[in-house]
C-alpha cells in the first residue's frame, strides 16, 4: 500500500494547512483567528501585496549580507519573532522548541508574558530575548515581572498598549475556547501554587509608561502604535522603539493594515528611534517592502506558530530559513547589498487594489 504523504512546505503559507492538520480546532482558531469580522488581518496581507517593487540593476554588489542591529541587539536577519501566547496549544515542547529555533537562527525572540513555560525556562534556551508586558495594573507584581526577565537576560521591554481590552474574537466564542486546557497555564503569572488572573486593562496610560521608565533601564518598545500622534507621544515619553502593529488584526477590526500606517508613523518620529512592523509578514519580498516604507526590521507572528506546530523546534528553524533565503534572494533581485540598502527608491507605488 502507498501511503501519500503532503508535499513538505515550500513557503510560509504552505505551513497554514500543514499546522491546520495537526491542531484541535479550537486551537487552530484561536491562532489563526482575528477580530470579529477579520477584516484587518485580511488587510494586513492584502497590503503588502498591493505595493510594487522596482529593482535597481546591473549594481555588481555580490550576496547581500543580512545582519541587522536593533536596539544595541545584532541579530542574523532583519526578522524577529513576534510575541504570541501559549505556544504549548502548539507543541508540547512550547515556547522552549521556539527559543531553540531562534537561537539556532541567531534571530531575535519576543517572549511572551502569557507563554505556557516561565521566562527563566525559554531563557536557557540560549536565544537573544526581549520580555513582551501586558502592563497589570497591581504594579508589584508587574515590577516583580520585569525583574524576572532583567535576571533572564533580557534585552528590552516590549510594552502591548493596543489590549485596554481583549479584542472580540467570534471564533472562540462559537467554539467555546475561553479557558486553556488543563496541565497549561500562563507560567509566568504563577505564584505560590496559584495562577494569577490576567489583566488586561482599560486604565493603563502614559502614567505608566512613565513609571515602567523609573522602573527598568532596559529598552522600552512600544508595541501597537498606529496614529502618528501616539508615535509622537511614545518619543515624549522616552521611548526607544515602536513596532507598528494591530496585533495581527485581532484587537479592533476594521483597523487599517500595519503596513499602510507605517510610512504616516516614520514620518511622525522622523528617524529618532527604530520602528518594527508586523502583521501578515509572509514573505521575503514583505520585509522588503516594510524596510523600504521605514522599518528597520519585521516580525512574524503566525508563521512561527504554523512551524511550531508542524514540526516543533525543526519547523520553526524551516520557516525562519525559508524567510530567510527568500529574503536574501529578493534584496538581490533588488541590487540591495544589504537591509541597510533598502530605500524607498525600490517601490513602484501601490499598483493594484
Ligand atoms: C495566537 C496569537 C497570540 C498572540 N499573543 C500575543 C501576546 O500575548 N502579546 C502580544 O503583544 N501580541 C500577541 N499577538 C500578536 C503578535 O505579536 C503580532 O502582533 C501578530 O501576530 C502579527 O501578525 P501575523 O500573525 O500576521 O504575523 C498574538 C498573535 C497571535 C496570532
Ligand atoms: C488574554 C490572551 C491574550 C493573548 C493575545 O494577545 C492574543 O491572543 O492575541
Amino acid at each position: 500500500m502507498t501511503r501519500e504523504t503532503a508535499p513538505a512546505p515550500v513557503n510560509l503559507r504552505d505551513f497554514e494547512p500543514a499546522a491546520r492538520a495537526r491542531l484541535d480546532p479550537a486551537h487552530y482558531d484561536y491562532f489563526a483567528g482575528g477580530a470579529q469580522d477579520e477584516i484587518t488581518v485580511a488587510a494586513n496581507e492584502a497590503a503588502f501585496r498591493r505595493h510594487t517593487l522596482v529593482p535597481r540593476i546591473l549594481r555588481g554588489q555580490g550576496a547581500p549580507r543580512l545582519e541587522v542591529t536593533v536596539l544595541g541587539e545584532s541579530a542574523s536577519m532583519p526578522i524577529l519573532l513576534a510575541p504570541t501566547a501559549f505556544h504549548r496549544l502548539a507543541h508540547p515542547d512550547a515556547e522552549r522548541a521556539t527559543a531553540r529555533a531562534a537561537a539556532e537562527a541567531g534571530v531575535i525572540m519576543i517572549a511572551a508574558m502569557l507563554s505556557t513555560v516561565t521566562i527563566e525556562q525559554i531563557a536557557a534556551c540560549g536565544a537573544k530575548l526581549w520580555f513582551q508586558l501586558y502592563i497589570q495594573p497591581d504594579l508589584d507584581f508587574t515590577a516583580s515581572l520585569v525583574r524576572r526577565a532583567e535576571d533572564a537576560g533580557c534585552r528590552a521591554l516590549v510594552v502591548t498598549a493596543d489590549s485596554p481590552a481583549l479584542g472580540r474574537n467570534e471564533r472562540g466564542d462559537r467554539n467555546r475556547f475561553h479557558d486553556l486546557p488543563p496541565g497549561i497555564h500562563c507560567a509566568n503569572m504563577e505564584e505560590e501554587g496559584k495562577v494569577r488572573q490576567v489583566v488586561l486593562s482599560p486604565d493603563i496610560s502614559w502614567r505608566h509608561v512613565d513609571w515602567l521608565k523609573e522602573t527598568t533601564s532596559l529598552p522600552i518598545v512600544l508595541k501597537g502604535v498606529l496614529h502618528p500622534e501616539d508615535a509622537r507621544l511614545a518619543v515624549e515619553h522616552g521611548v526607544d522603539g515602536l513596532i507598528v502593529s494591530n496585533h495581527g488584526g485581532r484587537q479592533l477590526d476594521t483597523v487599517p493594515a500595519s503596513l499602510d500606517r507605517l510610512p504616516l508613523v516614520a514620518e511622525a518620529v522622523g528617524g529618532t528611534v527604530p520602528l518594527l512592523l508586523d502583521g501578515g509578514v509572509r514573505r521575503g519580498t514583505d520585509v522588503v517592502k516594510a524596510l523600504a516604507l521605514g522599518a528597520a526590521a519585521a516580525a512574524i507572528g503566525r508563521p512561527a506558530l504554523w512551524g511550531l506546530a508542524v514540526a516543533g523546534q525543526a519547523g520553526v528553524e524551516r520557516v525562519l530559513e525559508l524567510l530567510r533565503n527568500e529574503l536574501a534572494n529578493a534584496l538581490t533581485l533588488c541590487g540591495a547589498a544589504s537591509p541597510a540598502d533598502v530605500t524607498d527608491g525600490l517601490l513602484g507605488g501601490v499598483a493594484w487594489k
